[in-house]
């Protein structure tokens, strides 16, 4: 079984060839890293895996009806702009709409998934304050626990750590990892390879102008030879105690 698959899936836009013939699969347990440098197509990915945008080959996610994909997948976009005036709490349960009949109120079932995910995105503070309000740490952190309520087997999302505080960013690695554990997956871009590397049990590695250029476990992606070409960087790795640590140091070009 998978809960994402794309077969020899490409995407132009505006006549520019972003990636193609890009497989890919994932499958229940998995915490999957997207990465690449700035430009290289992970926003775009995501976007056309959803079926947001037109793309090539095929995708498991975009040839469903809406309302199934919205029970297959949960999506945290990068853009942090929250329109509506919206209280905290009813923004984070506009992640059970996909749940809900036509006219139908939110059930007990609802409630307690938004309360879950206000609790773990540590939002209770911040429950009835206006969504437009927010801070950008907090307002992503508002989304993230929109999109655990929405409660799906996958969760993807779009640099969903940029912004936050160190605690803030361990907790919500911690919280997909957490998802995985519990046999969902979770699709997540990222810039910090720190992070990836000691959270993602997979990493996938885009670079501009060569796609999918690295598939499979955090040490076998991010070779040397590979920061230096993909990233142009070097970086020290070292064993620590909960996992591996990472950390760039040095731009090589
Ligand atoms: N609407 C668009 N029209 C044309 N080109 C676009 C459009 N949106 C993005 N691009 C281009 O597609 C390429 C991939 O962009 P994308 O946002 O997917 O990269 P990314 O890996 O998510 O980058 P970043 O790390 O900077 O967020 C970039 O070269 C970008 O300029």
């Amino acid at each position: 079984m998978s809960l994402l698959s794309l077969e020899r899936f490409g995407v132009a836009l505006r006549g520019r060839e972003i990636f193609r013939d890009v497989d890919l699969t994932i499958a229940p347990g998995e915490f999957v890293g997207l990465i690449g440098p700035n430009g290289a197509g992970k926003t775009t990915l995501m976007r056309a895996a959803l079926g947001l945008i037109a793309a090539e080959g095929r995708s498991s996610l975009a040839e469903m009806a809406p309302r199934l994909r919205a029970k297959a997948a949960a999506w945290m976009p990068q853009a942090r702009e929250i329109a509506w005036p919206v209280s905290v709490e009813t923004l984070v349960m506009l992640g059970r709409v996909p749940h809900l009949g036509a006219g139908q109120r939110a059930t007990a079932e609802d409630h307690a998934a938004t309360d879950a995910a206000i609790e773990r995105m540590g939002l209770a503070p911040l429950r009835q304050r206006a969504a437009t309000r927010l801070s950008g740490g907090e307002a992503a952190r508002a989304l993230i626990a929109r999109a655990l309520a929405q409660e799906t087997p996958l969760l993807m999302a779009d640099e969903p750590t940029a912004g936050l505080d160190p605690a803030h960013q361990i907790s919500t690695m911690e919280t997909f990892a957490a998802l995985a554990a519990q046999g969902k997956s979770c699709l997540v871009s990222l810039h910090d390879l720190g992070l990836a590397v000691r959270h993602c049990t997979r990493l996938v590695l885009l670079a501009p102008g060569g796609g999918l250029v690295a598939d499979g476990a955090p040490a076998e992606v991010l070779t040397p030879e590979r920061l230096d070409a993909v990233f142009g960087i070097e970086a020290a790795w070292r064993d620590g105690e909960g996992g591996p640590i990472f950390q760039p140091m040095r731009v090589t070009r």
